[in-house]
């Protein structure tokens, strides 16, 4: 079962490493090649590939990239969407590459086909798992989110705009939306960093409500790395910064393959 998951895992690799050459791409390549420690490719794959990638395992078309503006999305949000796309690594139409430091992470609402849906489900059932953050279909009702990513400065931003399906306290956002935004956002860094990896430790600290429809940074940055464990702190602010929402700090740990596999 482990030596299946991992050919398929690295199959589907090689079927994207003409067009990927990022450093998340990379990082997961080398735990795939390397030994059964950290040798899967989970949601990771799908989330680092933006329009062009062919073929999808799931569908004949192209999944949706929930990371790019829709109609839901406020002023604020597309405002703030824009500022760090300008920020961005782009082709000019001549194809000259312009240098950015920053980069938009697409997301997707599945994870692999092989690597998902949990032991426990039928294989039904296994078919329909989705992305906690991504499994709300109506526009702007639950997490309407983009990360960016700076790999010079080894940090994290994501524009999240909260939606009505996430209320907690009367017209604020759910503690446990929040965390699960920061989550996220960390997690998804982390494993940019380090490559596969799991949340072991998430601390937070609620310091202001945040209204729900409005939007927010989730700022993340590397604190240290030793051995399998990556240390990461976030802040979660108003969009001009001068209000502090929540802070949190996260401990994630490398694994490998045989430890989502039940092995
Ligand atoms: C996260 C991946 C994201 C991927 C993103 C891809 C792109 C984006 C795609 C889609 C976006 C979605 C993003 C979602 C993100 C969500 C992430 C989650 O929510 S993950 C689910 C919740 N987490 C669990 O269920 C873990 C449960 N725990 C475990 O499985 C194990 O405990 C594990 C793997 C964390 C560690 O187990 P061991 O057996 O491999 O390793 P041991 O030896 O126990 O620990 C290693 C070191 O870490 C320390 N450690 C472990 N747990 C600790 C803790 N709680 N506090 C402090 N230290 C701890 C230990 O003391 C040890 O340290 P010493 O090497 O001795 O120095």
């Amino acid at each position: 079962m482990l030596r299946q998951g991992l050919l398929m895992a690295r199959g589907l690799c090689q079927l994207m490493s003409n067009k990927l050459s990022d450093s998340l791409h990379r990082n997961i390549m080398k735990h795939l090649n390397g030994n059964t420690r950290s040798g899967y490719a989970w949601t990771s794959l799908q989330n680092i590939r933006a329009v062009t990638m062919s073929p999808w395992p799931f569908t004949p078309s192209q999944p949706r990239d929930y990371s790019l503006p829709n109609a839901s999305w406020s002023s604020e949000m597309q405002r703030l969407y824009e500022h760090y796309n300008n920020m961005c690594e782009m082709e000019t139409e001549g194809g000259k590459k312009i240098k950015g430091a920053w980069r938009r992470l697409p997301s997707y609402n599945r994870s692999l086909k092989y690597a998902t849906g949990g032991q426990c489900l039928s294989k039904l059932l296994q078919g329909k798992a989705r992305i906690f953050t991504r499994n709300i279909e109506e526009q702007g009702a639950g997490f309407e989110y983009v990360v960016f990513i700076n790999k010079q400065e080894k940090t994290c931003v994501c524009v999240f705009q909260a939606g009505h399906l996430l209320e907690g306290p009367p017209g604020h956002v759910h503690g446990g939306a929040i965390a699960t935004i920061i989550d996220s956002v960390t997690g998804t860094h982390a494993t940019y960093l380090s490559g596969p990896v799991m949340t072991a430790n998430l601390t937070i600290n609620y310091r202001s409500p945040i209204p729900l429809g409005s939007v927010v940074l989730v700022h993340s940055s590397l604190d240290k790395t030793e051995g399998r464990k990556t240390f990461l702190s976030c802040q979660v602010t108003n969009t001009d910064g001068s209000k502090m929402h929540t802070e949190a700090t996260g401990l994630f740990v490398s694994i490998g393959v045989g430890h989502l596999l039940g092995l």
